[in-house]
């Protein structure tokens, strides 16, 4: 039997304004990118993903029977078991048709900062299985450059034994003095990965973060680097529900990854009412 987390999707009568956005982005996403030929879909962390299962079941049991939910983490895979839909894993189907996650941030690029919930490995895992992969935030997330808004810092996820030195070489090699151990809130020590490893938040300057890659490419080259919350060139689209209730979509002009971004406002969208 599982065991609820209070993750599950409610559909609530009077939600705040950014719940609505969360809400509006993740049930635009899923109308747009969910489609009856799709039959393996990875189903991300955080806040606004119980919204897209929520809209994922709407779809009916006639199109979900025959299909696949790949969980990025324990909240996922909690909410597909919650929701009756059937589960399975990447290394059972390490190509998915759509993928649908969450983001920290999301640039004008479509570069993104993940793991504000420390599951960003097995995101970038199914990010990269995916044919598809697709953000969904509200509104504070849509920005010019990473770092912009959030401010923790690029989490990254570190073999626990390998901390101090990864720390070290990130404060005082890569140039990110304040970079810190995240701790956990309900117990004592260091926040714990589903894949039992460590968590550094790392900030860096407004400068670094325009270019994105390379410093997610040298944060990887450190010994004892699992993976990098900074995921470029990945996504082909990001909704953002507005305060307005509109949507704001960044994406590619073409399913390819060095094609423009193009930003579109799509007024009242027609889902999520
Ligand atoms: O990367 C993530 C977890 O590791 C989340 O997708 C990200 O933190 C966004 O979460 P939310 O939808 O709650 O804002």
């Amino acid at each position: 039997m599982p065991v609820s987390t209070g993750a599950l999707p409610i559909t609530a009568k009077n939600l705040s304004v950014i719940e609505q956005s969360k809400r509006l982005a993740a049930y635009t996403a899923v109308d747009k990118h969910i489609l009856p030929e799709h039959k393996i879909i990875g189903i991300g962390s955080g806040s606004t993903v119980p919204y897209v299962v929520e809209r994922i079941v709407t779809q009916g049991n006639e199109l979900n029977k025959d299909r696949v939910f790949i969980p990025t983490g324990f909240q996922s895979k909690e909410l597909i078991v919650m929701s009756k839909l059937n589960l399975g894993d990447v290394d059972q189907y390490p190509t998915i048709d759509v993928t649908i996650d969450g983001a920290d941030e999301v640039d004008t690029e479509l570069n993104c900062i993940k793991g504000g919930g420390a599951c960003h490995l097995r995101e970038k895992v199914l990010a990269e299985a995916a044919k598809t992969f697709i953000l969904v935030a509200d509104y504070r997330k849509n920005v010019e450059y990473l770092g912009q808004n959030f401010t923790a810092g690029v989490p990254i996820e570190v073999v626990p034994f390998a901390y101090a030195k990864v720390l070290q070489n990130l404060q005082h090699v890569l140039g990110s003095p304040n970079a810190t151990l995240r701790m956990a809130k309900a117990k004592a020590g260091p926040v714990v990965s589903d894949n039992g490893n460590f968590i550094i938040d790392a900030p860096f300057s407004r400068e670094d973060m325009k270019d994105p890659y390379t410093i997610m490419a040298r944060i990887k080259m450190l010994t004892g680097v699992v993976e990098v919350g900074l995921f470029c060139h990945m996504a082909e689209a990001s909704y953002f529900g507005n305060e307005d209730g509109s949507v704001t979509v960044k994406r590619r002009a073409s399913p390819n990854h060095v094609a423009p971004v193009i930003e579109e406002h799509i007024a009242s969208p027609a889902g999520p009412q």
